[in-house]
């Protein structure tokens, strides 16, 4: 919807009423068509503000209509017309104007934002390009180069840049409106031929060539195999060498193609997704809307171990007091270089002073005491974070929040160690934590709502998607992990080398194979774990019982290669060779492919050809699969926290929707024949048995992912 009044005498004020956003509906279209007919049409008004109503110019195209029938005007011929009116046209820019927002306000002739407003041209997160004319009018507008960098990689920008960049003409700290009012009054009656910008000849930067194929390389390294971005620089290409109307005609085909992928599809998903997993609710029945968070002005984290040190920046930068503990001199020293110079480097990229002073250390645990939450980061080790526990219970102040950065232990357990255990929940940060956004908060058995509350409020206000899950062994995303990386080991055993595995995941968009990710986060980590469940037994080196553990089938080809002292990168070796320890590059190593020769023959293993579908329905089956478990126990609410969780927080790539969105892309019916498939082939692995929920879901048609709820309901409430 869209309403025209008369403002100043002589300025028509449109006003986009579409809350919250003021998304382009087929309402609102149908608004500013009738809206911009009646201004032009009435001799009384001069010029023209285009607003949004409460402070949001607009979201762009409604989203949610994509995929429905199409209903109302397009947004072409609307912008056209207002760029061909006869009356000056003046967007006034606050909050947003994105997307197809912007595409409006490069429609009108002027553009005023207010300071704080943010714009740009996100299509390609959405898996499409600017396609109601963006892709034309923004090179013309502010040439190619830095319209190709806008519209690939989707990023908004300030004003100020807008500014600097030429897409808008003034920027106010003043009421916004006001000052697009009497900017409409000054331009009045001016000839407009110099200011419609699908008229501007393209700058032709030299070397278009040359700028153009660098472009190309460049987003398809980065784009991981997502289309959007190829798309959007075809689609500036054909800004820049081709006249706007077969530059537009270009926009369009390139959008027909993308607007019915499944990769469009899969980043749509994903942005409804992220926003859906805000709306949390857990088992006990508190939920996002009716439970209440404390206030945290003052936190503390314990030990100052990578983890400890990126929590601590984390909470200064969100505001916060902070008090870092960590009883190792050594440690202390290192943490509190460590941190001044994350502090100092996020500073300078953010453009504000640093907020070292934000943070006091001390090396004694009573330094706690006054603090409203206490994040402990501590070795991951169940003996030691026991303890702590129940001295955090002892010293801290009634009410404060006690939370564990543990990324599989039992929160129950820890809970259990303090006087009050409705007051522990976990929060599962990811490395470095300061820059990952992803945070599993964790809900135990006897958390309370708000407890729950305040951390998902904490990690909200800390910039990250906080998604709640259950308590159990790895939560969400490190319990799905781990039938993942067990098929990658016994994928090695039955011929596959770490860079098949490695490149057939990337290929599918992993930002790295599992192999390369274990070398990166050490190897010696989950050496540590397997230890401590008692898988691991050395000195088996061959036999039938050497590769079965607990009775089930187990590769213990991790094991002995923390024995050799090969721990990943952080040792210079690893399931590859680096050039140093601490090396990034990752080089094919024969050391390994010799051992895994000779590990083969000694257990009698003949090496067969492994192609890269078995690998991705091998290690991604086998991973859906628990996620299917995980739905089935109630540790998630939904698929979309499960799939929020892979791609915030695990490299899956976005552009296939997170792992639960991708079985329903593939198929159920598909994932549950192949894993059956399997499962018959290798009985003794209990993790490529299809679960229940999987077999039911296919049973009732296969139902659309926003259904799967509804039968999980329906399963929990048969239990
Ligand atoms: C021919 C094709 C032409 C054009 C194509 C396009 O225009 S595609 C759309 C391009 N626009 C975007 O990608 C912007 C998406 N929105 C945002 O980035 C943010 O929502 C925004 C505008 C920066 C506001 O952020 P904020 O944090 O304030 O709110 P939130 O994100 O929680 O959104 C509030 C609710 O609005 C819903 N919403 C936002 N944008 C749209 C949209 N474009 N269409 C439909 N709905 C939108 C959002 O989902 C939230 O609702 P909820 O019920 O909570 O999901």
């Amino acid at each position: 919807m869209a309403q025209l009044s008369i403002v100043s005498g002589s300025v028509g004020l449109i006003t986009l009423q579409n809350p919250p956003v003021n998304a382009l509906s087929a309402a609102v279209r149908q608004g500013i068509v009738d809206t911009v007919e009646k201004a032009l049409s009435d001799p009384k008004v001069k010029s023209v503000v285009i607003r949004g109503q409460n402070g949001v110019f607009c979201g762009g195209a409604d989203i949610k209509e994509f995929g429905t029938k199409m209903t109302g005007p397009h947004l072409i011929p609307m912008i056209h017309a207002i760029e061909a009116g006869n009356k000056p046209m003046v967007a006034a820019i606050e909050g947003s104007a994105l997307g197809g927002g912007l595409e409006l306000a490069l429609g009108c002739h002027y553009r005023v934002a207010h300071s704080k407003a943010r714009l740009g041209l996100p299509e390609v997160t959405l898996g499409l390009l600017p396609a109601a004319a963006g892709s034309q009018r923004l090179p013309r507008l502010i040439g190619v180069p830095a319209a190709l960098n806008l519209i690939t990689t989707g990023r908004h920008v300030t004003a100020a840049e807008a500014l600097q960049l030429g897409i808008v003409d003034q920027v106010t700290d003043h009421d916004t409106v006001d000052t697009a009012v009497k900017f409409a009054l000054n331009v009045a009656g001016q000839s407009l031929d110099a200011r419609r910008i699908s008229t501007f000849p393209c700058p032709r930067p030299a070397e278009l060539d040359a700028l153009f194929e660098d472009a190309m390389q460049k987003v398809r390294k980065s784009a991981r195999g997502a289309i959007a971005p190829v798309a959007c620089v075809q689609a500036v290409r054909a800004a820049a060498t081709l006249p706007y109307a077969e530059g537009l005609e270009r926009e369009r085909e390139l959008m027909a193609t993308l607007f019915n992928s499944g990769q469009a599809r899969a980043l749509q998903y994903c942005f409804f997704a992220q926003r859906a997993v805000g709306r949390w609710s857990t088992p006990s029945g508190a939920r996002w809307d009716t439970s209440k968070p404390v206030p945290v002005p003052k936190a503390a984290v314990i030990g100052l171990g990578t983890m400890g040190r990126g929590i601590a920046v984390a909470l200064a930068q969100t505001g916060l007091s902070v008090v870092a503990v960590e009883t190792q001199e050594k440690q202390m020293m290192e943490a509190k270089q460590a941190v001044s110079g994350m502090l100092e480097r996020g500073a300078k990229r953010r453009g504000v002073a640093p907020v070292s002073d934000k943070i006091s250390y001390s090396g004694n645990i009573r330094a706690v005491a006054d603090v409203d939450l206490v994040i402990e980061a501590v070795f991951e080790d169940m003996a030691v974070k026991e303890k702590l526990f129940q001295q955090l219970s002892a010293i801290c102040k009634p009410g404060a929040l006690l939370c564990t950065n543990t990324s599989a232990l039992d929160v129950d357990h820890l809970a259990s160690q303090t006087r009050n255990p409705e007051l522990v929940v976990g929060m599962h940060f990811f490395a470095p934590a300061h820059v990952m956004k992803l945070l599993e908060v964790v809900y135990g058995r006897r958390s309370s709502t708000q407890a729950v509350a305040t951390a998902m409020q904490l990690g909200k206000k800390m910039g990250k998607v906080s998604v709640a899950v259950g308590n159990c062994r790895g939560f969400v995303g490190n319990r799905m992990l781990k039938p993942y990386i067990e098929q990658a080991f016994y994928l090695l055993e039955e011929g596959a080398t770490p860079e098949l595995v490695d490149r057939a995941l990337e290929e599918f968009g992993f930002s790295m194979g599992v192999f390369r990710m274990s070398d990166l986060s050490g190897l010696d980590v989950g050496w540590r774990v397997r230890k401590g469940d008692g898988l691991v037994e050395p000195g088996l080196a061959s036999g039938p019982s050497a590769r079965v553990r607990q009775g089930r089938r187990y590769s213990p080809l991790g094991d002995l290669l923390c024995e050799q002292g090969r721990f990943g990168q952080k040792t210079g070796r690893g399931w590859y060779q680096y050039e140093k320890p601490g090396g990034r590059v990752a080089r094919s190593d024969p050391w390994l492919h010799s051992f895994l020769e000779g590990y083969r023959a000694r257990h009698g293993l003949v090496a067969r050809r492994i192609d890269h579908e078995e690998v991705l329905e091998r290690c991604l089956y086998a991973l859906i699969n628990e996620g299917f478990h995980i739905l089935e126990d109630g540790i998630a609410a939904g698929p979309e926290d499960i799939d929020v969780i892979y791609v915030f927080g695990y490299g899956w790539p976005r552009h296939r929707g997170g792992p639960m969105f991708y079985a329903g892309m593939v198929g159920l019916a598909k994932v549950l024949e192949r894993l059956e498939h399997y499962h018959q082939a290798h009985p003794d692995v209990p993790h490529l048995q299809p679960c229940s929920l999987l077999r039911r879901l296919v049973a009732s048609g296969s139902p659309p992912i926003h259904k799967w709820r509804e039968v999980i309901r329906k399963l929990h409430s048969h239990l």
